[in-house]
Order: C-alpha cells, then sequence, then structure tokens
C-alpha cells in the first residue's frame, strides 16, 4: 500500500462531528499530498465550526503521522467556499473555424466578380445608395484590397478615426456606412498584401469597425476567386453572393469560377447582374451592344441563378462614380438610376436585404 493510501485509510477512522461520515468520506479531506517522509492536506470546513474541529484536525494529523514511513505531518484547517471548486480539466477551445455572424449586422451580401474592370465596385455603391435610399441600414465594406475604389465613388476622403486603437470608426455618405482598405494606405500608394495579411486585414475590417446596426452588409470583394472571397465565407456568415459580370464569353467564363466557388463554399447564390449590357449613346440615345447584350441572362439559366438585372453601359454611370455621387444619387430619376433602383427594390421584396 502506499504511503497516501495509508494515509488516507487512517483518515477514515476518524469521524467529522458535523457530518457524522468518516472525514474522507464527507470530503473535507483536501488536496492531500506526498512528498517523500512528508504528509500534507488541508480539512475543508464550515467556518463557523472551526472551533468544534480543531480537535479533528490534531486527530487525522497524529493519524497520518502513525503511517509507516511519514516523519513530518502538516493538516490545516481552510474555510470551505459555496463555489464549485475550479473545473481543471482544460475545456475545448471555442471552434475558430465556423462562420461567425458580426454583431449588430443582419446580413451580409459578397458582390463578386470572375474578371476585374467588369464594373462590380460600381455596382456595389449604386446598391448600397439605393437600399439606402428605400430606408435600409446599409454598410459597404470595400474588400479590393488591389484596387480600393469605394473612397472615390462615394466621395469619401481621410483617413478613419480610431479613438481607442482597438475600434474602427467608419465613414459615412449617402446614408451609406463605408470603410475601405483604401482609407488605411495612402492613395496611389501600391500595396504588396500577402495571404495571411490579407485574411487578418479583412478580419479585422469585419469585426473591429464599429459597423453599428445595419440591415445589410455589402462586401465589395476583389475579382476572382482568391483568400479574401475564402476567408469572407469561411470566417462570416455571408448569406448570399451576387456575381456581375459583362456579357462577353471571357468575362462569363470567369463568373462561372466565381459561382462555382460559392456553391463549394455553401454560399447562396442571391443571382447574376449583367453590367454594361447595353451601350446607350449618351448623344442621341442610340443603343448599341458593345459587349453583346444578354449573356448573362442565358448564363444565369445555364447556371440555375436568378438574372438580378441588366445595367446600359452609360457615360452618365462612370461620370457620376468618379464624381464621388453614384448615378442613383446624382440622377435617380434616369433610366440608368432606374436599373439599380430595380434592382434594390427586389432584394428588399425578396427579404435579401
Ligand atoms: N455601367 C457602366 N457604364 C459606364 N461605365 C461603367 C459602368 N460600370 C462601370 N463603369 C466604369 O468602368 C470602370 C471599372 O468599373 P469598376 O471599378 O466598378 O469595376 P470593378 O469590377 O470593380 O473593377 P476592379 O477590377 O477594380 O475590381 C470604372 O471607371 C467605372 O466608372
Amino acid at each position: 500500500m502506499s504511503i497516501r493510501d495509508a494515509v488516507l485509510a487512517n483518515l477514515k477512522k476518524i469521524t467529522d462531528p458535523i457530518s457524522g461520515q468518516d472525514i474522507v468520506s464527507a470530503g473535507i479531506v483536501r488536496a492531500l499530498n506526498v512528498e517523500g517522509d512528508t504528509v500534507r492536506f488541508v480539512l475543508e470546513i464550515d467556518p463557523k465550526q472551526a472551533d468544534k474541529m480543531e480537535p479533528v484536525r490534531a486527530t487525522a494529523e497524529k493519524a497520518a503521522q502513525m503511517v509507516d514511513g511519514v516523519a513530518n505531518v502538516s493538516a490545516m484547517l481552510t474555510a470551505h467556499s459555496d463555489k464549485a471548486p475550479p473545473d481543471l480539466n482544460p475545456k475545448p477551445k471555442p471552434s475558430q473555424t465556423g462562420p461567425q455572424a458580426v454583431p449588430g449586422v443582419d446580413r451580409i451580401i459578397a458582390v463578386a466578380s470572375g474578371k476585374g474592370g467588369v464594373g462590380k465596385s460600381t455596382v456595389s455603391a449604386n446598391l448600397a445608395c439605393a437600399l439606402a435610399a428605400e430606408g435600409r441600414r446599409v454598410g459597404l465594406l470595400d474588400a479590393d484590397v488591389y484596387g480600393p475604389s469605394q473612397p472615390r465613388m462615394l466621395g469619401v476622403s481621410g483617413r478613419p478615426a480610431s479613438p481607442d486603437g482597438k475600434t474602427i470608426l467608419p465613414l459615412r455618405n449617402h446614408g451609406v456606412t463605408m470603410m475601405s482598405m483604401g482609407l488605411m494606405t495612402n492613395e496611389g500608394q501600391a500595396v504588396v498584401w500577402r495571404g495571411p495579411m490579407l485574411m487578418g486585414a479583412l478580419q479585422q475590417m469585419m469585426s473591429q469597425v464599429q459597423w453599428g446596426a445595419l440591415d445589410v452588409l455589402i462586401v465589395d470583394l476583389p475579382p476572382g476567386t482568391g483568400d479574401v472571397q475564402l476567408t469572407l465565407s469561411q470566417k462570416f456568415m455571408v448569406d448570399g453572393a451576387i456575381v456581375v459580370s459583362t456579357p462577353q464569353d471571357v468575362a462569363l467564363i470567369d463568373a462561372r469560377k466565381g459561382i462555382d466557388m460559392f456553391n463549394q463554399l455553401k454560399t447562396p447564390i442571391i443571382g447574376m447582374i449583367e453590367n454594361m449590357s447595353t451601350h446607350i449613346c449618351s448623344n442621341c440615345g442610340h443603343e448599341e451592344h458593345v459587349f453583346g447584350h444578354g449573356g448573362v441572362a442565358s448564363e444565369a439559366e445555364t447556371l440555375g441563378v436568378p438574372l438580378l438585372g441588366e445595367i446600359p453601359l452609360h457615360l452618365d454611370i462612370r461620370v457620376a462614380a468618379d464624381g464621388g455621387a453614384p448615378i442613383v444619387v446624382s440622377k435617380p430619376e434616369s433610366p440608368q438610376a432606374e436599373a439599380f433602383r430595380k434592382i434594390a427594390k427586389d432584394m428588399i421584396a425578396n427579404g435579401n436585404a
């Protein structure tokens, strides 16, 4: 029998005057520790019973000393607490991998494109402003770190403030709360982002920016199917994705890849938008199909995703975007703005925004 077991056997012969059980079964012998020939333990008691328990402690100390091989014994009375003893079993860490919601944000919608330059940022800015005009509380995160354009499109400049060094205060214009990676760097300065930096920056933008209460947060993604797209869908609960494409085959091939990626990530596709659909001459109103027309509609049908709308190629759309007031703000009654506003209204009607 080990010293520890022999000590316990002797302690079991002592009766706890409070419960009538032996002191080991009563659970008052705690922290029994044997080190060489030294034995230490405590008797955990109600402090009000200290006088009654002191003789028990002295008896327990002697009982431990009786064990062969024990030279020194230290038994102490300690006050028990009503609190549960600390749980020393390591708990599994909460899962870091599951997608999380952003506090206060009801929905996250990703706007993506397979190919660059198809007008994804223009569509994001106009949709955000159109949804805000419908009374929705809208946030717009420009996650296009390679070519951040939302500050220019929404007409905001200056660096966002961080009063406490932890949270970042977003900017606001045209009813849209906006944050862009472009505001964290100097305009015109090329930024070389590596994968882990990108992911860290995106998480920071989602979690540390004080978005406030939003009905919808639109995330303007970089073109393609890279780290930012993956991180967004894996780390955050993305409610839906909109894929913007021009009608040409080359753009459509890439758009298909984008849809494929969202399907694999199990992010629901809200639908596709054909941008630069028909060119309307700003002088004569003549319509021509610079990049073809209807390519996205037939692709959407093939892929079984909704076509949300077709946005014409029109000089006013570019001029408005470059001037810091998207066309839905600067010319809300124009047919070009109407195309965006219809998409926004349908999104609200379908519960997507
Ligand atoms: N429907 C349109 N009519 C006219 N010009 C447009 C239209 N859509 C976008 N543009 C213009 O095309 C250019 C590219 O658009 P935008 O920056 O929105 O594309 P993007 O897909 O976000 O590009 P990036 O590759 O930088 O992500 C901009 O100058 C924009 O003003």
